[in-house]
């Protein structure tokens, strides 16, 4: 810092202490996570009470929900977020009380389920989510805050989400959403290893439809930042068979092998990615930047109606909106139909288990 010219210290003095300021005088919002004691719970507590997703002048009240057999880890955690020290860290809630866990929440990331195990199929799942997903919204739609934004990331994640959507009426559709991000960033990061770029100099990657096995990672869109300017990724990448098959196919399996190598799901780069989800629909997408998101569909791109689809979206002041007039060609199409398809099957599916 010494070495800097004073009018940049100056700068970095200012901004340093605006942000102190800030964080004293924003009132805290109360931030639930369901499921918190889990792998991702670990992971993501650190990230929320730094300001990792809310920006870091946001003081945050964690409230941490997991059932009763875990509820000594759950304590376990609450001492370890004490003793970390973290400034914007205003309080830690620990319950195996739904409805104390929703009171006045102001965001939500949902955790809470049966994690998929080497080899399981996700359609196993379904039965004990739904139920999960059928008493959390009714708990929340009496206790959570007005226009409480919610992020649904535990499996399968985009029908969990409709569950919680239909049973949850008071809330509006637009603030409940799922996680498609980690999908999202999984295809940056693919793409910008291919092509030996810095991932951040990748964005406009999208995720369609449902995060399985047939969602669609398309880089049709992508574009890529380098020393002549911008630069669509599928000129710079050159090669049709890769973006039809290997780029596709490693960005759906990711989870699965990661599953594969670490005898248990993806936590950390979740956790990053829940973030992120709710960072850019709370604070805003930069301006030409998409992010993929699991949201309520209104029939945009010919997608059915009544299902939690990824979709790109643009966000700003924490409203989303899908990315229109997109060119979609026919294997594009016939891919995001797919996917449409089995969201359709798996929403039949849950409905089933609701009798
Ligand atoms: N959408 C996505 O991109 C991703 C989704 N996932 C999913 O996220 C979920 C969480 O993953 P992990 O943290 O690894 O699982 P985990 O099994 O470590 O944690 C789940 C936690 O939920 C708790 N739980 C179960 N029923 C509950 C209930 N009714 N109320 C409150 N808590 C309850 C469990 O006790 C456990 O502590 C899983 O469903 C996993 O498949 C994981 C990675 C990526
Ligand atoms: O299936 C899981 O639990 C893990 C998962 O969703 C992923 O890593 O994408």
């Amino acid at each position: 810092m010494t070495s800097l010219p004073l009018f940049q210290r100056l700068t970095k003095c200012w901004q340093t202490s605006s942000r102190i300021i800030a964080s004293v005088l924003k009132p805290p919002v109360k931030i639930l996570v369901t499921g918190a004691a889990g792998q991702i719970g670990y992971a993501v507590m650190p990230m929320i009470a730094r300001g990792q997703m809310l920006g870091p002048d946001q003081p945050v009240i964690i409230h941490m929900l997991d059932i009763p057999s875990a509820s000594e880890a759950l304590g376990g955690l609450k001492m370890e977020l004490i003793d970390s020290a973290l400034p914007l860290l205003r309080g830690v809630i620990a319950t195996t009380d739904v409805a104390q866990a929703c009171k006045d929440v102001n965001f939500v990331i949902m955790l809470a389920g049966f994690p998929r195990k080497e080899g399981m199929e996700r359609k196993e799942l379904m039965s004990k989510n739904v139920a999960i997903y059928k008493a959390q919204a009714s708990a929340l739609e009496q206790h959570a805050a007005p226009n409480c934004k919610i992020l649904v990331v535990a499996n399968p994640a985009n029908t969990n989400a409709l569950i919680l959507k239909e049973f949850a009426p008071s809330i509006q559709p637009k603030n409940i959403t799922c996680l498609t991000r980690l999908d999202h960033n999984r295809a940056l990061g693919h793409l910008s290893e291919r092509l030996n770029v810095h991932v951040g100099d990748v964005k406009n990657v999208i995720i369609w439809g449902n995060h399985s096995s047939t969602q669609y990672p398309d880089a049709n869109h992508a574009i890529v930042k380098t020393e002549f300017g911008e630069k669509p990724a599928k000129e710079l990448v050159a090669n049709d068979t890769w973006m039809k098959g290997e780029f596709i196919s490693t960005v759906q399996q990711r989870g699965a092998a990661i599953i594969k190598a670490r005898k248990q799901s993806s936590s950390l780069s979740a956790a990053s990615a829940a973030c992120d989800h709710m960072h850019d629909w709370i604070l805003g997408t930069p301006k030409g930047t998409w992010v993929s998101m699991g949201v309520y569909s209104d029939g945009a791109y010919g997608i059915p109606a009544g299902i939690i689809y990824s979709f790109p979206v643009n966000c700003d002041k924490g409203e989303w909106s899908i990315v229109q007039g997109l060119k979609i060609d026919e294997f594009s199409r016939a891919k995001m139909e797919a996917t449409a398809n089995e969201l359709v099957v798996e929403k039949n599916l849950a409905y089933s288990c609701l009798n």
